[in-house]
């Protein structure tokens, strides 16, 4: 379920599709989205029997803590999916892990195509597509809003290959045919997941220069969020701690004040990822490319920057080259950007948002959407 609590509606805008705007004026730190997956699976899904006994929970991804008592595995694959509780094996056996997983997973494991195996993207393409087909049985409404996001189909060699991968292991008694199971179908669901996606990553640490992912979520609400360089909202998740909510949902808090009517917009890279590589990964995972970073769109976040006194003197931004990042962006909302919202802390490269304002007040405690570090903006 998403709660959005009426702070944003969707509307279309041109050449950006739909898009989420305020719906009045928001205060800095304000939730805007509560969001919960449509559809999770793992980034591991090669994981042999030893591997997932140290890792996490096949159905809510959180980490399970060694010699946990409550720990069960899967009564059908065993000790290759195991589940942190009884009750978490319970839901995951009649939606994310039923038989028809169970069975096509340990059929992927054991499929012997070094095309696959050696391409790790691939075997997560594939494992998604085994959820998505799933989703098509266990829960047809939800399949339906899947097939409503944004990505066209593309066939291709790749949606080519991965189909005769996944119909060569998808249990036969399974009523595919009835669900449209095609190449046409499976290049529209991997467009839908290169597109709209998001990962839940492992907790930082700060000894590890890139986070690696730990599962993949389709967010139904949050996939109307379009991309911005200089983000006004960034995303929290909790995957392994226990929030009011579930540990898999994901939050979306506005960053700065926010007038009513503005397009709210995430990042869909790490804030401190350099232009040219944002360039590259925009063309790579999103052929449109050239979105953003365009003068106007600068001028408008220029304004939007809190009430902050944005028309001094500029030059110790624009021509100091002791910050990699402002040097390769020499423009003064990015350098503002940088300086008031980017976690300073080693490998973090993280968004800060304040927490959420107490009676419309806006707190003045920043927190780091990654590293979860907490810092007092007056400072
Ligand atoms: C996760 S979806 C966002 C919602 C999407 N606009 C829709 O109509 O469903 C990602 C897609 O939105 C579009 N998009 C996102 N950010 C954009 C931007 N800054 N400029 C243009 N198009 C953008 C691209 O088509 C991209 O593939």
């Amino acid at each position: 379920m998403s709660n959005d609590n009426g702070s944003i509606k969707m509307v279309e805008i041109e050449n950006k599709g739909r898009a989420l705007v305020s719906s009045r004026p928001l205060n800095a730190g304000e939730i805007v989205l509560k969001d919960c997956p449509i559809l999770l699976y793992s980034a591991a899904p090669h994981a042999t029997a030893a591997a997932a006994a140290a890792n996490y929970c096949a159905n809510c991804f959180r980490t399970i803590p060694p010699h946990s008592a409550t720990t069960v595995p899967c009564p059908n694959c065993a000790a290759a999916s195991l589940f942190c509780t009884p009750h978490c094996q319970s839901i995951a056996l009649s939606s994310s892990h039923t038989p028809f997983v169970c069975q096509s997973l340990i059929r992927l494991r054991a499929a012997d195509s070094p095309l696959l195996h050696h391409h790790h993207d691939r075997l997560i393409q594939a494992r998604f597509l085994i959820s998505a087909y799933n989703l098509a049985t266990a829960s047809p409404s939800h399949f339906q809003t899947l097939l409503s996001l944004q990505g066209e189909p593309i066939k291709d060699e790749e949606s080519i290959f991965l189909h005769s991968v996944i119909s060569s292991i998808l249990p036969a008694s399974s009523n595919l045919r009835q669900i449209g199971f095609s190449l046409e179908l499976t290049a529209a669901l991997l467009a839908k997941d290169k597109l709209n996606a998001f990962g839940l990553m492992e907790p930082f640490d700060q000894d590890v220069e890139n986070r690696s992912v730990r599962a993949y979520g389709v967010y139904p609400r949050a996939s109307f969020f379009n991309h911005d360089c200089l983000p006004n909202a960034c995303r929290f998740d909790y995957v392994d701690s226990v929030p009011d909510l579930s540990n898999t949902s994901i939050v979306v808090r506005v960053i700065h004040d926010v007038p009513a009517g503005r397009e709210i917009c995430l990042s869909y890279f790490p804030v401190n990822l350099k232009y040219s590589e944002r360039q590259v990964r925009l063309k790579e995972d999103y052929v449109e490319a050239n979105w953003s970073d365009n003068e106007e769109e600068m001028d408008q976040e220029d304004d939007d920057m809190d009430g902050d006194d944005m028309t001094g003197d500029d030059d110790n931004m624009d021509g100091e080259d002791d910050d990699d990042m402002a040097k390769e962006n020499d423009d003064f909302p990015h350098a503002y950007f940088f300086v008031r919202y980017m976690c300073g802390r080693d490998n973090c490269g993280g968004t800060l948002a304040p927490v959420p304002p107490v009676d419309a007040r806006t707190s003045s405690v920043m927190e780091c959407n990654v590293c979860g570090s907490l810092s007092n903006s007056e400072d």
